[in-house]
């Protein structure tokens, strides 16, 4: 099976040309990344896969701004990305949820800045969205891993950036959960369609979520392959198609799926 090839349909949102990164630590170089070169759609689903330690990270940190590539650039809409925007918001594990705020707070955070009304419908709204109704005043020692993670989400969400930078968000939480997890995000990105990267080292994870998945080979980081995941969701993941892309992956990355 040969997985197919595409550039995304719509209009681009975000675009790495020729990155490339070295770490310099204590005078010891180690290349991370290597002539990464990919365009993004605009509410496109776009999975970043890889081996451990291969670069994903780095370079989803590259696009939020975080960090500066040493070779090539990232632009955003067209203008080279020179640090952190509101417009892009990073999604860490649960640990990103402040403690000291209650599930109020955390989602208001982040729109401090907005007149009383319109700050507190807006929570209202990212409340009901991640089903966190009823929880409004609790603080996040209260919430199991799961809700926290949906905390994160609404809390990145009620700031409206275009884009969303998810790291392994469900890498924490228990298989039960991360299914359930991977339900919600693709029900909050039908209903609103903001673009997102989302880093995994989890095959089905990538083929369950992505419109595309972007295969990445071990570090130095180059891709290795860009894989169309053109089921419509919901995905039956005992489809041929299903298994059939699953399968194509697995052996791009030199793996049988058989242990
Ligand atoms: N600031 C840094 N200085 C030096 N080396 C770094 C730095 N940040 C990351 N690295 C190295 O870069 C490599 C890639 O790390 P990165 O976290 O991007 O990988 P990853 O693919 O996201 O891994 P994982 O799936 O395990 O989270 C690792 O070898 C890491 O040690």
């Amino acid at each position: 099976m040969e997985p197919s090839v595409t550039a995304p349909a719509t209009k681009s949102s975000l675009q790495a040309e020729n990155v490339g990164m070295i770490f310099d630590r204590d005078g010891k170089q180690t290349s991370v990344l290597e002539d990464i070169n990919l365009e993004v759609g605009q509410g496109e689903f776009l999975c970043l896969l890889g081996p451990s330690g291969c670069g994903k990270s780095t370079l989803l940190n590259i696009m939020a701004g975080f960090l500066s590539p040493t070779r090539g650039n990232v632009k955003v809409a067209g203008e080279i990305v020179h640090g952190p925007d509101p417009r892009r918001i990073f999604v860490f594990q649960e640990r990103g949820v402040f403690p000291w705020l209650t599930v109020e707070g955390n989602i208001g955070f982040g729109i401090a800045n907005l007149p009383r009304k319109e700050r507190e419908d807006r929570i209202t709204h990212y409340i009901q969205m991640v089903g966190l109704k009823g929880f409004e005043k609790s603080y996040p020692s209260a919430l199991s891993g799961g809700m926290k993670q949906r905390l994160e989400v609404a809390r990145a969400l009620a700031v409206n950036p275009d884009m969303l930078l998810l790291d392994e968000p469900f890498g924490a939480l228990d298989s039960i959960t991360r299914l359930t997890m991977r339900k919600e995000l693709l029900r909050i990105w039908d209903a609103e369609r903001k673009t997102i990267i989302f880093v995994t080292h989890d095959i089905d994870e990538a083929v369950q979520l992505a419109d595309r998945v972007v295969v990445m080979s071990a570090r130095p980081a180059t891709i290795q392959q860009i894989v169309t995941i053109d089921i419509p969701h919901p995905r039956d993941i005992s489809s041929p198609r299903y298994l059939e892309l699953r399968d194509g992956i697995f052996q791009q990355i030199g793996l049988a799926h058989h242990i």
